[in-house]
C-alpha cells in the first residue's frame, strides 16, 4: 500500500517512459470498451488499451476521473460459451459486489453503472460492472477494495482497475490489479484510456435473449434449472411450469390484455371490464406463484425475468382453459415482462433502446397470443398522485419508477415498440367510468 501511495505522488511521465511504453505495447491485451452511465442517465463511452495514447477520452469521463479523487472499475468476468449456470453465477456475483460496495468505508464513494465489452461486442461477452469514484482519494478505499476482492475465494472474481491521470498531459490511464499466487496483489502496467465510438446497438442488447427477454420457454427454463441448488423456489416453479402444456391454445372467446406502468389504473379497469363482459380475470404473475415473488424480486435480472417469463407460460395455460368458456381479461402479460427487462438492462436514456422492430420486441413464438393489448397511459404527475393515494408497499421497480422518470419513459417506450401484437394506447387520465367506456368500446370494435 505504501508503494501504491508513493506511486500516486510521482508524476506519471517519470514512471511511464517511452521504453516502458514500447515494451508494454508488445504485451498489450486486446482493448476493452466501456459504457459508463453518468448522472442524468447519459452514457459515456471509452476504451482501455487501444494503441491511441494521447487521444483525449470523452471530456465527461476525464472530468469524472480528474484529480482530486480517484476512480476504480470493477467488472465481473463472463465464462466463454455463456451457459445459463455461468451467467447466473456472474449475475449473482455482480449483485453481491454492488451490495458490498454499499457498506463500510466504501459507502461514501459514488457508484456508476459500467458495462465492459470486447471489440465488436456480441452475445455472451458483456461484463457487468461498476465504476467507483472516491472524491477524497483515500488509501482506505483501495485497501477496502482489495480486502473485498480477497473475500472472493473462488473464480470468477471481479477484476479491479484503477484510473490515473497524468497531471502534465491530462492523459488518462488504467492500471489493473492482479492477484499473484501466494504473492498478494500487484498492479500491471498502465494502459491508455482513449475515446470510443458509441456502438450502433447498446452493448447489453445482444445478451437480452439469454439474460432477460427470453424468446421461448426453454430459454427461461434453463435459467431457473441452473438456480435450483441455490434457490429452492426455482425447483417448485419449474414443477408448476412443466405441468402446463408446451403450446397452450386460445379458445374461441377473446383474450384482452391490459398493460401499463404501475398505478395507471390496470387493476381498476380489469376488474370493471371483466364484470361488465362477464369475463374471467387473470393476472401475471399468476396467483399460484405469488408466494415466491419476493424471493425472485431479490435476485439479479436474469433470474428474476426467468421467473416472470415462466409465469406467463402458466398464465397461458390458464387463458387457454378459460377462453374456451368465456372472454378473458389479463392484468399484465408478456409485454410487461419484456418492457421492464429491456428498460432495466439498457443503461442510459430512451435513445439507447434497441430500435423499433428489433427482435427483442417480438412476441415469443411458443406463447399464447392475446387478441388485443391495451396500454394505459397517464401523465407522470397523475401517476404519482395515484401511487401516493394508494399508499401500498412499493416494489423495487415502483420506487425506481417514482424516482427515475427516465426509467419510466424507457418502460413506456418499450411498450410502444412491442410488435405482433402491438399495444393500443389508451389515455387513462379521465375519470374511471370514462376510461372504462373507452376500453369497452375498443374491445367491442376489435374483438367483435
Ligand atoms: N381513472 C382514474 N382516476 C383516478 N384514480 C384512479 C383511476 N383509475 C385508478 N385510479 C386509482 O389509482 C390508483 C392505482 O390504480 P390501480 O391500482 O388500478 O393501478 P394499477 O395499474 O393496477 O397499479 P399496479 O400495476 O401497481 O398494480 C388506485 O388508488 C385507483 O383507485
Ligand atoms: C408481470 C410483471 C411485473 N413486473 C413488475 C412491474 C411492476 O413494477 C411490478 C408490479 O406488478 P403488479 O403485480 O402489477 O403490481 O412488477 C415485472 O417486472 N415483470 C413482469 O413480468
Amino acid at each position: 500500500m505504501v508503494w501504491a501511495g508513493r506511486l500516486r505522488a510521482l508524476p506519471l511521465r517519470i514512471l511511464w517512459g517511452p521504453r516502458l511504453r514500447a515494451w508494454a505495447s508488445t504485451m498489450a491485451p486486446p482493448p476493452r470498451f466501456f459504457a459508463l452511465e453518468l448522472p442524468g442517465c447519459t452514457l459515456a463511452h471509452f476504451a482501455v488499451g487501444t494503441d491511441a495514447p494521447g487521444a483525449p477520452a470523452d471530456p465527461r469521463v476525464a472530468a469524472l476521473m480528474a484529480t482530486p479523487g480517484r476512480s476504480y472499475s470493477l467488472c465481473v468476468p463472463v465464462a466463454p460459451g455463456g451457459d445459463p449456470g455461468a451467467r447466473v453465477r456472474a449475475a449473482r456475483l455482480h449483485q453481491r459486489l454492488l451490495q458490498q460496495l454499499d457498506r463500510g468505508p466504501l459507502k461514501r464513494c459514488q457508484l456508476h453503472r459500467l458495462l465492459c465489452y470486447p471489440p465488436g461486442g456480441g452475445a455472451g461477452t458483456l461484463q457487468q460492472g461498476v465504476l467507483l469514484h472516491d472524491p477524497s482519494d483515500s488509501p482506505d478505499t483501495r485497501r477496502a477494495l482489495l480486502a473485498l476482492l480477497d473475500s472472493y475465494l473462488e473464480a470468477p472474481r471481479p477484476s479491479l482497475g484503477e484510473f490515473l491521470v497524468d497531471d502534465a498531459t491530462r492523459q488518462l490511464w488504467q492500471r489493473r490489479w492482479e492477484l499473484l499466487d501466494g504473492q498478494g496483489w500487484r498492479q500491471v502496467e498502465p494502459e491508455p484510456v482513449g475515446p470510443a465510438l458509441e456502438p450502433d446497438l447498446h452493448p447489453a442488447v445482444p445478451d437480452l435473449p439469454s439474460a432477460g427477454v427470453f424468446p421461448h420457454r426453454e430459454a427461461a427454463r434453463a435459467v431457473l434449472e441452473a438456480c435450483t441448488a441455490v434457490i429452492p423456489e426455482a425447483r417448485a416453479m419449474l414443477e408448476l411450469v412443466d405441468r402446463c402444456p408446451t403450446r397452450a391454445q386460445k379458445g374461441k372467446f377473446p383474450v384482452i390484455v391490459i398493460e401499463g406502468l404501475d398505478a395507471t389504473g390496470k387493476t381498476t379497469v380489469t376488474q370493471a371490464a371483466s364484470e361488465s363482459l362477464k369475463a374471467v380475470l387473470l393476472r401475471s404473475p399468476p396467483a399460484c406463484v405469488s408466494q415466491w415473488r419476493e424471493v425472485f424480486d431479490d435476485e439479479p435480472t436474469i433470474v428474476r425475468r426467468a421467473f416472470y417469463s415462466l409465469g406467463n407460460y402458466i398464465v397461458a395455460s390458464e387463458i387457454a382453459e378459460a377462453s374456451a368458456r368465456c372472454p378473458v381479461i389479463v392484468d399484465r402479460y408478456w409485454h410487461s415482462t419484456a418492457a421492464y427487462a429491456i428498460a432495466t438492462e439498457v443503461s442510459g436514456a430512451v435513445q439507447h433502446l434497441p430500435p423499433a422492430q428489433h427482435s427483442v420486441y417480438q412476441w415469443p413464438r411458443d406463447l399464447l397470443q392475446p387478441d388485443l393489448v391495451l396500454l394505459l397511459t397517464v401523465s407522470p404527475e397523475e401517476r404519482l398522485r395515484r401511487i401516493r393515494g394508494r399508499g401500498l408497499e412499493k416494489t423495487r421497480e415502483e420506487t425506481e419508477l417514482e424516482a427515475n422518470s427516465i426509467f419510466r419513459q424507457k418502460v413506456e417506450e418499450c411498450y410502444r415498440r412491442m410488435d405482433n401484437p402491438g399495444c393500443r394506447e389508451v389515455d387513462a387520465s379521465p375519470p374511471r367510468e370514462e376510461v372504462l367506456r373507452t376500453v369497452l368500446s375498443l374491445i367491442r370494435t376489435s374483438c367483435g
